[in-house]
């Protein structure tokens, strides 16, 4: 068998996606999702240019050489653009695979460890009030696993927090980027206020999470993992940048706060000394940003062996293409944490078939052999790319600061 065929899809149903579709000689074909938001042709000109050509004529069931051959034979190693292109054609040889083997593809992995997948769904509001209002709309629908957004008093915008209270927030939400400004002392007195609120309101059984995006420092981030002990947080979530992974270390001996981190990681070597020293307990990286379920499965695995479970990234930016693979693996993984859904527009639905179901605050796997999302290439015509940036962060006095 051979790779006869494979090309990029680019639409944009409410915001821009990239698809590969890999087709074989018999006919069989598979898609990976390629989305990195807001540098999404960068990721198709790397597949376009550099990996498509390559691919042709390649045997696709050979997914583990294939894998190799696009991250040691590129010389160039790692990187969020080299990496959602391995993952795209990871995920669509895996698909494919699975099609083969007549398999949903949480089989071929190995089984299901779990009937159903936890899942966290996005609460926000311009203050606690209107945010205790979207919470308790998400525990009415179901959601065990809340993360929890607030507007703090004299900022005028947060990244995370929806421009209006009710609707979703969207991550790349200007065709050049927007500018924020940001205050971590405003910030730090006020969001202990916002998870004593939730506690009070919802009692203990709810559990509750926080992304910080990066904004503090160490020690600031240590300050807001003590004074929320007493909330009991599944998880705070970036509370600094981390590409400089000891900064956890410090953390971690200031509070039992469990720490979440990953989501912009491609490598298992941006996590390996976080969970080798057991500075985290939540690990964020997914299929689509870290090279597919090849690489994301040996991340997964060094992490079992730390008591790290995985909290896989699932914002609106990763298409269902991803969020259905996810399922897939998150059924499989022995050490599951969560996974995180901010639901898909209706019109990203449509373009993107697929057979996971929400219930119950729960992902519940589909049977179809492969990963079991699809695309109405005829549909995503309809919806031509269009530009769009992730804001920026500064702080009050004009320094660009992390997001
Ligand atoms: O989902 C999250 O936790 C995020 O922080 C969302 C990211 O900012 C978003 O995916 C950026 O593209
Ligand atoms: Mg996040």
């Amino acid at each position: 068998m051979k790779i006869e065929h494979a090309y990029t899809i680019v639409t944009s149903p409410g915001r821009n996606f990239v698809t590969l579709k890999i087709v074989t000689d018999e006919g069989t074909y598979g898609i990976g999702d390629a989305t990195l938001n807001g540098r999404e042709m960068a990721v198709v000109a790397y597949l376009d240019e550099h990996v498509i050509p390559a691919l042709i004529g390649r045997d696709p069931q050979r997914i583990e050489d294939i894998w190799h051959y696009l991250y040691r034979g590129a010389y160039w190693r790692r990187g969020p653009v080299t990496m959602s292109a391995i993952a795209a054609v990871d995920m669509a040889l895996w698909d494919i695979k699975a099609k083969l083997a007549g398999m949903p593809l949480y089989q071929l992995l190995g089984g299901k460890s779990r009937e159903r997948v936890m899942v966290y769904g996005h609460a926000t509001g311009r203050d606690i009030e209107s945010c205790l209002e979207e919470v308790a709309r998400h525990v009415d629908e179901g959601y065990k696993a809340v993360r929890v957004q607030a507007g703090v008093p004299g900022i005028a915008s947060i990244y995370g927090v929806a421009k209006k209270d009710g609707e979703p927030y969207e991550p790349a939400d200007a065709d050049l980027p927007a500018e924020h400004v940001w205050s971590t002392s405003k910030y730090l007195n006020h969001v202990p206020k916002l998870f004593a609120a939730v506690r009070e309101r919802f009692g203990d059984d709810l559990h509750i999470l926080h992304d910080v995006h990066h904004r503090l420092t160490p020690i600031e981030a240590a300050r807001l993992g003590k004074e929320v002990e007493p909330y009991h947080l599944f998880w705070l979530e970036d509370c600094v940048p981390a590409e400089n992974q000891e900064a956890f270390g410090l953390i971690r001996q200031h509070t039992t706060t469990p720490l979440a981190v990953g989501e912009v990681f491609n490598s298992i070597h941006d996590a390996k000394a976080l969970i080798e020293n057991q500075w985290i307990d939540y690990i964020r990286a997914t299929l689509t940003h870290a090279g597919g379920i090849t690489h994301v499965r040996r991340i997964a695995d060094l992490a079992g062996l730390y008591h790290v479970r995985t909290g896989f990234h699932g914002p609106t930016d990763l298409s269902p293409v991803c969020l259905g693979s996810a399922i897939h693996f998150d059924t499989w993984v022995p050490n599951f944490g969560i996974q995180e859904y901010m639901p898909h527009t209706s019109a990203t639905n449509e373009v993107f078939p697929h057979d996971y179901r929400f219930e119950d605050g729960h992902f519940i796997v589909g049977e179809t052999p492969g990963h079991g999302v699809d695309i109405d290439e005829e549909l995503a015509k309809q919806y031509p790319y269009k530009r769009a940036s992730l804001p920026v962060n500064r702080l009050e006095d004009g320094t660009l600061w992390h997001w």
